[in-house]
């Protein structure tokens, strides 16, 4: 494991109006480490997560990314610094197939060039681009397991292969953080398996985020678990230690 978090946020702060959807929350992602993030609906997950990717800019508190300071910058300029989400609403276009899908993906890291008159450099520089550009997005297909799917039209895969797909595309850009928004919603267990062996396959390479609200995958996966409620903390450890205490089974566990 690294010596320093690849992510780290420190006293994260969201206000809308009169409400803290996050208050205060410090979180570190790890390379090799999966952090996943519970709590009740309501308690600012998605807001943390909007927070971390720079979706949302923060109300208070600040964002490491990578050793360099990040707070308030925008989404896309800290993609490019190394971060990848998903999101609960899926971004897949439906009518492409799952090759064109995680190419555009891939495309879409490429920082958009003036045009320029040298025209034998620009071919040279494209070509170049080009190679490295399917070099990343086959790799994100062979990483979650696609490669037998690459000519499916995306609206007519299964909705787990939808969720690779979405991971692919995420993959895409080579993001070394992670942060996925409940990556196994509305699966069946034979599909949520499959996305939960994925992760652990990602796990070595990645510092990862997961927000999701089916207990068994966030137990088999987590290495640290965090529980909000209300914009807050309550609890944060490991997951055996977590599960055992009093206030968050009140809180949330209780409830299941
Ligand atoms: N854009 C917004 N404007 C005003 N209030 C918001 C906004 N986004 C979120 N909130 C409020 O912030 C609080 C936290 O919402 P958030 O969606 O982060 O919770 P969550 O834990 O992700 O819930 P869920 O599990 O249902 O997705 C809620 O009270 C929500 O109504």
């Amino acid at each position: 494991m690294a010596d320093a978090p690849l992510l780290s946020a420190r006293g994260i702060t969201r206000r809308f109006g009169g409400l803290a959807a996050v208050n205060g929350v410090s979180v570190d992602l790890w390379q090799g480490r999966i952090q996943a993030v519970i709590g009740p609906n309501g308690a600012g997950k998605s807001t943390l997560t909007n927070l971390l990717s720079g979706d949302l800019a923060p109300s208070g508190g600040t964002l490491h990314l990578g050793g360099r300071e990040v707070t308030g910058w925008n989404a896309e300029r800290i993609a490019r610094q190394g971060l990848g989400r998903s999101y609960q609403k899926t971004n897949i276009f439906l009518p492409f197939t799952v090759r064109e899908n995680v190419r555009l993906a891939a495309q879409a890291r490429e920082p958009q060039q003036p045009w320029n008159p040298l025209r034998w450099w620009r071919d040279t520089r494209d070509a170049h681009k080009n190679r490295a550009t399917r070099a990343r997005w086959e790799r994100a297909i062979e990483l979650s397991g696609l490669q037998n799917r690459l000519d499916a039209v995306a609206g007519a895969i299964s909705h787990g292969e939808q969720r690779q797909l979405e991971i692919a595309m995420t993959l895409a850009t080579e993001p070394r953080v992670l942060l996925l928004d409940e990556p196994l919603a509305g699966m069946g267990a034979a599909e949520a398996e499959r996305i939960v062996a994925l992760l652990q396959r990602l796990k070595a390479a990645h510092a990862m985020m997961l927000v999701e609200h089916d207990m068994d995958a966030v137990f088999v996966l987590a290495d640290h678990l965090t529980v909000m409620v209300n914009g807050e903390v309550i609890a944060g450890g490991a997951p055996a230690a977590v599960r055992a205490n009093a206030q968050v089974q009140a809180a949330y566990l209780g409830e299941e």
